[in-house]
């Protein structure tokens, strides 16, 4: 069974979490408040309207700070929990956990302490709320928020902006659609200028969330009296009014007890004239009763949202979490093994875009099928091999005494002239190829989702890959510069050997001879060293890529992090903890987030603790 003791109770242990995790309907607006959707009783009205009379006659304790000026500085959360009769009477506060309040002048002045303590004695006003729990046999379970007094004007030393701070203050708590509003106004001024009904009217056009309370109805001048109010004639709401009887000034001064004051309110209205027919539905006792059972009612209808609002919260707050990861480990164990964890996650992805299933490895591609061929056949050696230039060469080559029958020397010159073109187009591949991994490096660091959080660490594998591949690409040209050099250093003889023959088999040999020092003679020069340098360029086609694909690709799929795993290997706990150092603002966050997901998980729990008990 559901008892209204549950249910008050379960929204009180709610709101207290909530308090402690800082949410209390203020402020940090980028989580959803749960304190918004708990329904309460705030308790309004203008300076000296009665509320903290009608507050301490509902407890039926003296307990709330007195005097002149704004005494109430900061939102009054009292929580009243009903004990068995007989039981003694002791408050607690919510920031003094372990401390039992027996005696209710030391609750006064700790009120009054605990505002100063977090407004200064400045007398300004703060919305974090002070939380009082009263156990007593004399309450009745409810939860009321007593609020700073509505005024006109600031009083000295206090700030002008105060009477709008005030109101704002009030406003934030009643224009809720959870609040229950607690009107109060006196009875011996005009309703029409009452403060509380003026700002209840404008949150709650409807009155069906307002509860109007008429106090000093004793004080009325004679022979007048507040039937129209308390009839609904002057001024309508969906619950009925409640008139009060507080103690008087003097009655205060004059100590008179609070139990003894709630059977004289009994008494007054049991005896008079004009309310005696009203009298079962007036006085403080009845107000309490009223308000508990209505605050029952709605906590009962909005307990299915309040659910529902709590899961989703839960979800939403469970997805963020995923999002911004874990915290991350103290120990330096656990830090090494994250890293490595990290730089795994990262050479995962970089190895899926050279092996396919991430594009990019087939820039690679790329770089040896049109690259590398286009370059080589953009080398110069149609000027090389150029009549003009042929006879050169080989006139040069042969000093004062002109070539008998092949010019040997001069086939050389030009053909080394012509392979040492090769160097150009094969480091130039080489670089091709490195940077298409220098930018999959940059391209799967971003990537990497578990590495978004930590940019420092991003940074440090962007900076020990980077370092990686300049060492490849170091090795590579070397590599390829020595297949070139290879070329140089031994020519293919039997392509030579075969040349005389073809001339032979050509033509006449007479005629050969008298061609030695003509233009057909270094033509064919020219032509048969082309025929040579052509066939070299095929071999490279084929193996300049070999050797890149050996000392840069390979090498990077198998050892890019290695250096960087030595190195890291070495460091101490600190410098891994710096490594890990992730955005500041993140990392606030991430703590926001965990903190709310206790508070949502703490009121699942305690919901379904109190649906269990159905
Ligand atoms: N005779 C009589 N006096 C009352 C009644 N209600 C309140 N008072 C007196 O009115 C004065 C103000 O009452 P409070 O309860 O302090 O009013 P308040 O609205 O809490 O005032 P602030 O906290 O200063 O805004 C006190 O002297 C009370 O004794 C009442 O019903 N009858």
């Amino acid at each position: 069974m559901t008892t209204m003791e549950s249910l008050i109770g379960l929204v009180n242990r709610i709101q207290r979490a909530c308090t402690v995790l800082g949410d209390y309907g203020d402020g940090d607006n980028t989580f959803s408040s749960l304190w918004e959707a708990l329904p309460s009783v705030a308790v309004v009205g203008g300076q000296s309207s009665g509320k903290s009379s009608v507050l301490e006659s509902i407890v039926g304790r003296d307990f709330l700070p007195r005097g002149s000026g704004i005494v109430t500085r900061r939102p009054l959360v009292l929580q009243l929990h009903k004990t068995e009769d007989g039981s003694q009477e002791y408050a607690e506060f919510l920031h003094l956990p372990k401390r039992r309040f027996t005696d209710f002048s030391m609750v006064r002045k700790e009120i009054q302490d605990e505002t100063d303590r977090v407004t200064g004695r400045t007398k300004q006003i703060s919305p974090i709320p002070i939380h009082l729990s009263i156990y007593s046999p004399n309450v009745v379970n409810l939860t009321l928020i007593d609020l700073p007094g509505l005024t006109k004007v600031a009083v000295e030393g206090q700030p002008d902006t105060i009477v709008q701070d005030i109101e704002t203050m009030v406003r934030t708590y009643v224009e809720k659609p959870n609040c229950i509003i607690l009107a109060i106004s006196p009875a011996n001024q005009d309703i029409a200028t009452s403060d509380a009904i003026k700002l209840a009217r404008e949150v709650d056009p409807t009155g069906e969330r307002t509860f109007g309370v008429l106090t000093k109805l004793d004080l009325m001048d004679k022979g007048t009296n507040a039937l129209d109010v308390l009839e609904g004639r002057s001024y309508r709401l969906q619950h009925p009014w409640v008139g009060i009887v507080n103690r008087s000034q003097a009655d205060i001064n004059r100590n008179v007890d609070m139990i003894v004051a709630r059977r004289k309110e009994r008494e007054y209205f049991a005896t008079s004239p004009d309310y005696g027919h009203l009298a079962n539905k007036m006085g403080s006792e009845y107000l309490a009763k009223l308000l508990s059972k209505q605050l029952e009612s709605v906590i009962r209808a909005r307990i299915p949202s309040i659910t529902s609002l709590i899961n989703k919260s839960i979800e939403e707050l469970e997805s963020e979490m995923d999002h911004l990861g874990r915290p991350i480990a103290v120990d330096a164990g656990a830090q090494l093994y994250t890293i490595l964890e990290l730089c795994r996650a990262f050479d995962r992805i970089f190895k899926e875009h050279l092996d396919g299933g991430r594009p990019g490895g087939d820039r690679i591609y790329g770089v040896f099928d049109n690259q590398l061929p286009a370059a080589l056949r953009k080398l110069p050696f149609d000027r090389h091999l150029s009549l003009q230039n042929v006879r050169k060469v080989v006139s040069e080559a042969d000093g004062y005494q002109p070539h008998l029958i092949a010019p040997e020397q001069g086939y050389r010159r030009l053909i080394e002239g012509s392979l040492n073109y090769f160097r150009g187009p094969s480091e130039a591949s080489v670089d091709a190829v490195h940077f298409v991994l220098k930018e999959l490096v940059r391209k799967s660091i971003g990537e990497t989702q578990e590495l978004r959080r930590f940019p420092t660490l991003q940074a440090e594998i962007a900076a020990a890959a980077n370092e990686a591949l300049e060492r490849f690409r170091d090795e590579s040209k070397k590599t390829v510069v020595r297949l070139v050099d290879m070329e140089s250093s031994y020519l293919t003889v039997e392509f030579f050997r075969r040349l005389p023959q073809e001339v032979e088999k050509a033509g006449n040999p007479a005629t050969s001879t008298v061609d030695r020092y003509t233009e057909g003679h270094f033509r064919r020069i020219g032509s048969n060293v082309s025929s040579y340098v052509g066939m070299v360029s095929e071999t490279l086609r084929n193996t300049i890529p070999k050797a890149i694909v050996y000392c840069q690709v390979r090498e990077a799929k198998l050892s890019l992090l290695n250096h960087f795993y030595t190195q890291i290997g070495k460091r101490e706990g600190k410098q891994l903890g710096q490594m890990l150092d992730e955005d500041p603002a993140l990392m606030e966050r991430r703590q926001q987030c965990a903190k709310r997901l206790e508070l949502y998980k703490a009121a699942r729990d305690e919901i379904d603790s109190v649906s269990w008990a159905r």
